[in-house]
């Protein structure tokens, strides 16, 4: 499959998931107007067919991106993840078909924080019951059951951008904090390492989950790990839906071995904010539901847009694939008065020396040459000297696409 460098206005971006404004904003200042914009996720089938003419899809955490889909995408050559997850992308089938993947690693994190800390102190002091009592009419003035934060032990699951940052948090509000991770970690403040997750468990009186979703992860809170929590504790999670076992905690909530919890993240979660939310959680008082709103507040939105946007355009325009999640990393300068060739292909011997032969047989002068490859993929760029006029690069390309193990070239002008 091969792709040559187009005009701007001809490079479609799909926009789906209502991504913040300054995405397209940003996308417009680059040159790039070519820009459809949906405000929900598409069902499978709905995506082969829009995506089939895009070359650049925004998706946040709701878009499925299968092997199907990429198949169907015939044009594409790169995926915004307005968002940190991408496990809602198959990240190999990604590079299978050439396409490189950006997220956005940081720019919510601060706002997941800032909900879970709310959360803490909503769930300690029995605020979801009273609440949703007083909305009924009644009034539950009373201290039974509520606690200050002040003193009480956090365990923190991942402790990694959001983990950590909700670590400082917590001990500024005096809350003793201990945290499980699978790699090791420097403690921030006076927090610390616990060796595992059923020491966090049986020690916490909040448990608050953040890691991504990863086969080791699914399902990793399930009714054996609910009961080794505290009776009274509270639990947490604003990761992934996948980690932890709905009816389980269900069912602790209503036994009361857990006093609560708040869940921003569910197995299924509505495409739109048309379609009904069903879950057997929404049936419990004291359970804090929100519509996978952790990071969606105007800030981090709109940071994301910036930098995701930035970052497809980038690539675009130069070939840079500096921070994909899926691909080798290349840092790029400009290439001013230079035709610039981007090979993707199979990490195979010879490849270079390929490349290389058809570039001397045509005594092209390559100014700049620029590789990097990983077990199983490559990624060469390479910046040639020619006259504006000439129409050498195009010939390049078309020598260059019939190279056996080839995924994807285009030329940039
Ligand atoms: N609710 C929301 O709107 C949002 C949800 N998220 C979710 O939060 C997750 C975490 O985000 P960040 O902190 O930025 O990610 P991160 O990658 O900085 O940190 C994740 C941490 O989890 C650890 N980890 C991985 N597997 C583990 C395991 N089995 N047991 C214990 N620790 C494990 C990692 O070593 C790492 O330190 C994201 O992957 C995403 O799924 C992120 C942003 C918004
Ligand atoms: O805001 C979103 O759409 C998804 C947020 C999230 O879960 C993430 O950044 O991983």
């Amino acid at each position: 499959m091969t792709q040559v460098s187009l005009a701007k206005d001809r490079i479609k971006f799909l926009l789906l998931e209502g991504v913040h404004e300054s995405a397209v904003e940003i996308l417009k200042q680059r040159g790039y107007h070519n820009i459809e914009y949906i405000k929900t996720a598409l069902t499978e089938d709905e995506l082969c067919s829009k995506i089939s003419d895009a070359h650049f899809v925004g998706i946040r955490s709701r878009t499925e991106l299968s092997d199907r889909v990429f198949a169907a995408a015939e044009k594409l050559i790169g995926v915004g993840c307005f968002c940190i997850g991408t496990n809602q992308v198959d990240l190999q089938a990604a590079r299978r078909h050439g396409v490189v993947v950006f997220n956005a690693p940081f720019s919510n994190t601060r706002s997941v924080a800032e909900l879970v800390l709310a959360e803490i102190i909503m769930l300690l002091r029995r605020v979801p019951e009273k609440n949703a009592a007083a909305h009924r009419g009644g009034w539950d003035k009373s201290a039974a059951g509520s606690y200050e934060a002040r003193g009480k032990v956090l365990g923190i699951v991942g402790y990694g951008h959001i983990g950590s940052q909700l670590s400082i948090l917590a001990e500024q509000l005096g809350m003793q904090v201990r945290f499980y991770d699978i790699e090791s970690k420097l403690p921030l403040g006076n927090a610390h390492a616990v060796g595992s997750l059923d020491e966090l468990l049986q020690q916490a009186d909040v448990v608050t989950l953040h890691v991504p979703e990863t086969a080791q992860t699914q399902w990793m809170i399930d009714a054996p790990q609910l009961a080794k929590m505290k009776k009274g504790a509270l639990l947490i999670n604003a990761s992934r839906g996948t980690v932890v076992v709905i009816d389980a905690l269900a069912e602790a909530l209503r036994s009361g071995h857990l006093a609560g919890a708040a869940i921003d993240v569910f197995p299924v979660e509505p495409g739109s904010n048309n379609e009904v939310f069903e879950s057997p959680l929404r049936q419990l008082d004291n359970c804090i539901l929100t519509p996978h709103v952790g990071g969606s507040t105007q800030e981090a939105q709109e940071n994301i847009g910036v930098e995701v946007a930035g970052k497809l355009a980038h690539y675009s325009d130069n070939g840079s694939t500096l921070s994909a999640v899926n691909f080798p990393e290349v840092s790029l300068p400009a290439h001013h008065g230079a035709r610039r060739l981007l090979h993707i292909h199979e990490n195979r011997p010879g490849m270079l020396t390929r490349i290389n032969q058809l570039l001397a047989e045509q005594s092209i002068n390559v100014s700049g040459q620029y590789l990097q490859t990983d077990a199983d993929l490559g990624y060469v760029v390479i910046d040639i000297d020619t006259p504006a006029e000439s129409d050498i690069a195009d010939t390049l390309l078309d020598a260059m696409r019939a190279i056996e193990g080839t995924i994807r070239a285009r030329v940039l002008y």
